[in-house]
């Protein structure tokens, strides 16, 4: 009922207990608070919360426009309706590396159990696309360096994503990955790899978990969970996946409530009132309700049944 009671500390030490080489932890990204509920409802070991999605949400490209208070909020709102660890997408890290320091504080006050920060240059894009740039080492040195020491809390997860493989190919971005690893960053994301062979690599090169990026319409295959954990991946995400389904079904109800005059032979594929109510835990309130009222208070009977409401007083029209 109302949010987790589990403490973001305890959502980090199990992140931390999670990310084991080989592990292939399941990451799907929430787009909102609601859908955090359903991926642990149906069991996946945490939520990942898209830059993309968070942007695209707004009606804005990925492009670096949303601000950290955006981020923050938004992250903080879907990170406290579930027990399971998130991890958000901080993009540049919102500046310079002072910027990346506060950045990271922002982000643990909000309840995350870490994020990721990325080496492009701002206007950054999606990962996938052609025609990215990135900063040179020592300044991506920089941000990683200021975020592992901003952070309070030692098990808040510091990730360096590396955009490099598109810019100058697997070799500078194993060593990138390196580098950052040695700069103290705690995971790498080594992002669109061509290959399994490229996340082997990858995994091989450094002694930290690696996470693999399966979004679709990208650069990367759709390997599976287990073609991952004999890579040695550690977390898999999917960050729009869930965006795009849910937004592919809205397209598709418009269509038939245009086409039909209503939405009925849609309705078969929406997901009904009871399991809606169930995942927002509706039952948990309604006991709640009672439990307050089931008491005694001297001169105050609060267990009574509460009185039949009164009829209106009737006005005389004038
Ligand atoms: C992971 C990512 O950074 C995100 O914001 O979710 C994006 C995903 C996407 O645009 O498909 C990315 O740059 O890969
Ligand atoms: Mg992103």
């Amino acid at each position: 009922m109302l949010y987790s009671t589990v403490t973001p500390e305890r959502k980090r030490r199990t992140l931390r207990e999670q990310l084991v080489p080989g592990a292939a932890r399941q990451f799907p990204g929430a787009f909102n608070p609601l859908s955090a509920r359903l991926i642990e409802d149906k069991g996946y070991d945490g939520v990942y919360i898209s830059g993309a999605v968070l942007a695209n949400d707004l009606g804005l490209p990925d492009i670096g426009l949303t601000t950290l208070t955006e981020v923050a909020t938004r992250a903080g709102q879907i990170a406290r309706m579930t027990d399971l660890p998130a991890i958000v997408d901080a993009d540049t890290g919102f500046g310079e590396p002072m910027n990346v320091a506060r950045t990271v504080q922002e982000l643990e006050h909000a309840g995350l159990a870490g994020c990721h920060i990325e080496d492009q240059f701002n206007p950054k894009r999606c990962g996938h696309l052609d025609g990215k740039n990135v900063v040179d080492l020592d300044t991506m040195v920089k941000r990683i360096a200021a975020a592992a020491d901003a952070r309070r809390d030692p098990d808040f997860l510091i990730m360096a994503r590396t955009d490099v493989r598109a810019t100058d190919g697997l070799q500078a971005a194993v060593d990138r990955a390196r580098a950052l690893v040695d700069a103290g960053a705690d995971a790498i994301f080594p992002e669109a790899l061509r290959s399994l062979e490229e996340f082997e690599a990858v995994c091989r090169a450094v002694d930290v978990p690696v996470l693999a990026n399966m979004t679709e319409f990208g650069k990367s295959e759709l390997f599976t969970r287990a073609q991952l954990a004999a890579a040695g991946i550690a977390v898999v995400i999917y960050p729009v996946t869930l965006l795009r389904s849910a937004m592919g079904a809205a397209e598709r109800v418009l269509e038939t409530i245009a086409a039909d005059g209503t939405q009925q032979a849609a309705v078969e594929q929406m997901q009904t009132r009871q399991r809606l109510y169930e995942l927002v835990d509706y039952e948990a309130y309604n006991r709640f309700d009672s439990s307050v009222f089931n008491f005694q208070v001297p001169g105050l009977d609060a267990t009574r049944e509460p009185q039949a409401p009164q009829a209106p007083t009737q006005h005389p029209q004038p």
